[in-house]
């Protein structure tokens, strides 16, 4: 008899999986895939893989994507000037229809493609599509550091989801769809709002009590002042580290996303590496985990 050493790690690997497809399955995971993340199409085929492999194994992947990389490139050939503040990019009513434009049309429609072919059913919608998210203007205030006044910024249709119907959402997954959401929603002033996609994410996680808000990204995780993984953090923590000035820029956001979905509803949030063929599927079904889990305790 000749042993085949590589069928055995193989079968392994699935048992060691075994665990965690049954402690999954019938739960909501939201994985959040963004624009800086979409350009490599190697990495877009594994993604779609892995969306299609967690539907298999009976969870109910539900994507928000971005696309901020591609609004500004077609900004740019329209020729229409684009600022950010906080990480948010200020849209007046013409930036807003180019969203929507990209973010709905283009992006959302290559990510069904995507999936379809990888052997899964995708839907695509957006915030508007049957009452999903209800959005209000964004309050955004800036203290000067100097004279310590507090000034209110306008940004414009940056939104924020002020009321989520997930009617749609199990409506598609009770049909053995993939829901896929671009990041823009309605006002009860009838205004198209952009919305930043990790908020977005952030917001259906928390109304679908998902076992799990997965934030893919360009680092391996959230890292400490030498550089080392912190691999389980509360949000405690988290306002510690933002306090000592560990997490900054676009993590800053990103990790409040975090914070705020565990506190509402969401059972855990992983800040993962997108970079990493797979990284999902690491994350999930294997004892090691990846990247930095945000749980409300330890
Ligand atoms: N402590 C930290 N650990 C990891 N990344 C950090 C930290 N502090 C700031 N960052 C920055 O946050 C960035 C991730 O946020 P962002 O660029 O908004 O990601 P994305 O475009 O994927 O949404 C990292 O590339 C890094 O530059
Ligand atoms: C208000 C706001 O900033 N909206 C974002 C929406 C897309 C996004 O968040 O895309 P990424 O995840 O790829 O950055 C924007 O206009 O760029």
């Amino acid at each position: 008899m000749t042993t085949r050493p590589d069928i055995h790690a193989k079968a392994e690997t699935l048992i060691e999986a075994l665990p965690y497809f049954q402690r999954y399955a019938g739960r909501s995971f939201v994985v959040k895939y963004g624009g800086n993340a979409m350009g490599d199409e190697r990495a877009a085929r594994e993604f779609a893989e892995d969306v299609v492999l967690l539907r298999a194994v009976g969870i109910n992947p539900v994507v928000v994507h971005g696309g901020g990389p591609q609004i500004g490139a077609m900004l740019e050939k329209l020729g229409v000037e684009t600022t950010f503040v906080d990480g948010l990019r200020v849209t007046d009513k013409q930036t807003a229809e180019v969203a929507e434009m990209v973010l709905s049309g283009a992006i959302n429609k290559a990510i069904v493609g995507s999936i379809a072919r990888a052997g899964g059913k995708a839907i695509g919608i957006s915030g508007k599509d049957g009452g999903l998210v209800t959005a209000t203007k964004l309050q955004r205030t800036h203290k000067d550091p100097d004279s310590n006044i507090e000034k209110v910024l306008d940004l414009g249709f940056v939104g924020e989801p002020s009321k989520v119907d997930t009617t749609i959402i199990e409506t598609a997954t009770g049909a053995g769809m993939i829901p896929v959401v671009a990041p823009i929603g309605v006002g009860e002033d009838g205004h198209t709002y952009n919305i930043n996609a990790d908020t977005m994410a952030g917001a259906l996680a928390a109304a679908l009590g998902a076992a799990r808000l997965l934030l893919l990204t360009d680092v391996a995780g959230v890292l400490d002042k030498q550089g080392g993984l912190l691999t389980d953090l509360t949000p405690a923590d988290i306002r510690r580290l933002r306090d000592d000035g560990t997490i900054s820029g676009g993590m800053i956001p990103k990790l409040e996303t975090c914070v705020q979905a565990v506190e509402s509803g969401c059972e855990a949030a992983v800040v993962l590496d997108g970079r990493v063929p797979h990284a999902m599927l690491l994350e999930f079904f294997t004892a090691r985990g990846a990247g930095t889990l945000v749980a409300k305790g330890r």
